[in-house]
């Protein structure tokens, strides 16, 4: 395999991956905790999975407390590690807190904050209700400080942390059917650079990582990733393909590694350079758009 382009072996359902090669010492995270929203599909699986496959214990939250619990399962065999499924809805403090108070009870410490909750849908802005607009501004955006104010307010103010929040590229171009979602993520990497600095002498670190298109997610499924439309779609970008959940959840274990220890503030952009070429491709999204303004 070549370090450069080719993906590693991945799955495309919410399951573990069937075999897995280290690119990082295998203990890095040994004795870590990571609270992950999202956790319980897609990137933020992914996420919890590599994280433990490095000894870390997670915890992974969600509205749905079925899809949790049936991931954690999945989690803990493959890996080895304790995995505590918990049900929160980002947009209410009140069940952050519950969560926050039953991982520490559990688990007596929290290192690693992982914001991974999110909503999206393809519509144009003439489209967009008033509530669709604010329903994605309040998952991403208000769901992101929500849950990073009550983290800091139980656990990280006293003993430090380390917060990575899952973005996206959309506004850099101004991606034209993602209005709500591009402003919502836009104004997530404000936050990242905003408490970075407020937080940075509490010994927390906070980063964006920002993916662009990656298989095997319900964002690509949403956005028309498996359409005849976006068939052409490898060859506008630069490294001539979508990305794979894995290549994500190693930018994750980077940013919470020792490496990183004095990087905060920044967003890491991992779409293969995406955004520099595939944006906007008028052609691809008339013919989403026609499709359905519901994908
Ligand atoms: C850069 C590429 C961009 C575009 C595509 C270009 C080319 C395509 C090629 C490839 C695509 C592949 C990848 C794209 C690359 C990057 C993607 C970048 C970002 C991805 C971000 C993501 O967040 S992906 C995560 C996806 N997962 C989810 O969305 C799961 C969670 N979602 C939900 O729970 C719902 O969908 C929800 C967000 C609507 C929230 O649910 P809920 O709180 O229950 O809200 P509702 O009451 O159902 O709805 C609230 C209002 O919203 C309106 N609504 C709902 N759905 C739609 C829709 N499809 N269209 C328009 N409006 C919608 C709903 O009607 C409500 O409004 P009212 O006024 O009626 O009350
Ligand atoms: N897929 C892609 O190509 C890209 C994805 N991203 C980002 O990556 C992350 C993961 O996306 P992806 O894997 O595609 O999608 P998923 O739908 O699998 O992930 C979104 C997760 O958020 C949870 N969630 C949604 N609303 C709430 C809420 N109100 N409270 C708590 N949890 C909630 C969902 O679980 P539940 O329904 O149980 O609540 C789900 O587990 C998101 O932040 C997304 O914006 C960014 C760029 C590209």
């Amino acid at each position: 395999m070549s370090a450069t382009s080719s993906s590693p072996q991945e799955v495309d359902t919410d399951d573990c991956l069937l075999n897995y090669s280290y690119i990082f010492r295998d203990d890095m995270l040994k004795d870590k905790v990571a609270f992950i929203t999202g956790g319980g599909s897609g990137i933020g699986f992914r996420i919890a999975e590599i994280l433990m496959r490095h000894g870390c214990q997670t915890v992974i939250a969600s509205r749905s407390l079925e899809r949790v619990q049936a991931s954690a399962k999945k989690l803990s065999a493959a890996t080895g590690q304790r995995c505590l499924p918990v049900s929160l809805d980002v947009r209410q403090p009140v069940t952050i807190n519950a969560a926050v108070e039953e991982t520490l009870q559990k688990f007596a410490k929290i290192d690693i904050l992982i914001n991974g909750a999110a909503g999206n849908f393809l519509c144009p802005a003439s489209g967009l209700s008033f509530n669709a607009f604010k329903t994605v501004l309040e998952i991403d955006t208000i769901g992101t400080f929500n849950t990073s104010k009550v983290l800091y307010q139980k656990w990280f103010k006293e003993h430090g942390g380390i917060i990575v929040n899952i973005t996206a590229t959309l506004s850099y171009r101004g991606q034209i059917l993602q209005v709500h979602a591009g402003s919502a993520k836009a104004a997530i990497d404000a936050m990242t650079r905003h408490l970075a600095a407020e937080w940075g002498p509490d010994n927390i670190r906070i980063n964006s990582l920002a993916p662009g298109p990656i298989s095997g997610t319900e964002g690509f499924w949403k956005l028309g990733g498996l359409t005849k439309a976006v068939a052409s779609l490898d060859k506008l970008i630069p490294l001539q393909r979508v990305g794979t959940k894995s290549e994500v959840a190693h930018g994750v274990l980077y940013l919470v590694s020792p490496a990183a220890s004095y990087v905060t503030g920044a967003t890491l952009v991992i779409d293969g350079g995406h955004w520099l070429t595939g944006a906007n491709n008028l052609s691809v999204m008339q013919a989403l758009l026609q499709k359905s303004a519901r994908l």
